[in-house]
């Protein structure tokens, strides 16, 4: 049995970070993420003036409801996409010229829409190389506000920069949405906000923000949901017992639904008030199952496929091809190198059992590749990866915390 301590939630920490740069005080956020992209977001904030204080257990940060505090900055945005499509947006409502930049990894990832959007809101918006790509420069003079379409069919992210703008706006907005996908990420912006004092309306495919700003608070960030996926299928396939403090019925993170896959395959699951349980059973069930909403955990499911009775089918996953890289193609290449039969299409993948073989995983810096194929190491000797560091993205701790469990539920 084991008892995993699993660190912040990268999504709640970056919101929390924007919330409170622009909230009215001082607010503290309690037991944030450290890792590659919530640094990286915190370092953005620096750069464009904000006062934001680190120790340990609780980051400290100085709201300025009026924007950044120099009128000129040159941001770099690392890997993350929270940072590069955030903070740009949050520049926006300041009064300066502000440059955005992002590894090669992240300048590949698409901003199209958000950027599309900010600029039918009078944005001065100008991307230095390709369109709805980093580098980017943002001329800010206020936004004024109002009504505007957006397609955040690709990604949620867009819609959540526009949520956070809402309120800094003179007018608020009215955001109509033609499409959407990881839908739960928005429930997790809507949620924050209302924490730090705003409260989001909605009409159909229309999302009203009341401008007014936001009020400074404490605000206690929960373990990563994604991350715990980890843990969770590593329990189900060793016949473990994994307990995550801290994510219980209460938790806000959509892809804690990862477990209800696990218990549709076999697994036991007890969520309680404030932590949650996996069992593994020794049973694995094949199924299909639409991951439109929690994608972030379709590598887990597709590294511990393999390991079920039956075809595993994950649909509804396009979106998964424009991540940190094509997540799809990815776990494709990964399973075959593994001996393990696999077949794609545009928006899909299926998994056939097999006995997964010792192999070099190739991780296309991707820290969920990695993080998913050490499940699949759980039962395979002679997996190795060829850049295991790049769990620094959202874990840096991860391959230390996996020898701690591999003793606990494996021996
Ligand atoms: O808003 C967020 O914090 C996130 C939204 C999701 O992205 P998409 O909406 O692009 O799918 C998710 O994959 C990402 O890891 C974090
Ligand atoms: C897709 C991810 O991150 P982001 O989009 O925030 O870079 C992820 O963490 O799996």
């Amino acid at each position: 049995m084991a008892l995993v301590d699993i660190p912040g939630s990268k999504s709640i920490t970056a919101r929390a970070l924007f919330l409170a740069a622009a909230a009215d005080g001082v607010t503290t956020l309690q037991r944030p993420l450290r890792s590659d992209d919530t640094e990286g977001f915190a370092e953005g904030l620096v750069r464009l003036g904000y006062r934001v204080g680190r120790t340990p257990d609780a980051w400290q940060v100085d709201g300025r409801p009026e924007g950044p505090a120099v009128t000129e900055a040159d941001v770099y945005c690392r890997d993350g996409a929270t940072t590069s499509r955030f903070l740009p947006t949050l520049a926006a409502a300041g009064h300066g010229t502000y440059r955005f930049d992002a590894s090669p990894q992240m300048r590949r990832r698409p901003l199209l829409p958000l950027t599309r959007a900010l600029r039918d809101l009078g944005v001065d918006l100008r991307h230095e190389q390709a369109e709805g790509h980093h580098p980017l420069t943002v001329t800010a003079h206020g936004v004024d506000g109002g009504e505007v379409t957006l397609d955040a069919g690709q990604s949620s992210q867009y819609l959540t920069a526009l949520l956070l703008l809402g309120p800094l706006t003179r007018t608020g907005l009215r955001i109509t949405v033609t499409d959407l996908v990881s839908a739960p990420y928005v429930e997790i912006t809507i949620a924050m906000m209302r924490a730090f004092g705003v409260e989001v309306g909605r009409e159909g495919n229309t999302y009203v923000v009341p401008p007014g700003g936001y009020r400074a608070t404490t605000y206690p960030i929960e373990p990563d949901a994604s991350t715990a996926s980890y843990f969770f299928a590593a329990a189900a396939v060793t016949g473990g017992e994994v307990t995550v403090p801290g994510l219980g019925r209460g938790a806000l993170q959509g892809d804690l639904g990862f477990v209800d896959v696990l218990r549709r395959m076999g697994a036991r699951v007890d969520i309680a008030a404030d932590r949650t349980t996996v069992t593994g059973t020794g049973e694995l069930h094949g199924l299909t199952v639409d991951m439109r909403d929690i994608s972030d955990t379709m590598p887990t499911l597709a590294a511990i496929a393999p390991f079920a009775s039956g075809p595993v089918r994950i649909e509804n996953v396009a979106n998964t091809r424009v991540k940190e890289c094509d997540r799809l193609d990815a776990c494709a290449e990964n399973l075959r190198r593994l001996g393990v039969e696999v077949t794609t299409g545009p928006d899909w993948i299926e998994i056939r059992p097999g006995t997964p073989e010792a192999a070099d995983i190739k991780t296309y810096g991707d820290h969920r590749i990695v993080m998913s194929f050490a499940v699949t190491g759980l039962r395979t000797l002679g997996i190795s990866f060829d850049d295991p560091g790049c769990v620094r993205k959202t874990f840096p701790g991860f391959h230390e915390a996996f020898v701690e469990l591999r003793k606990d539920i494996v021996g």
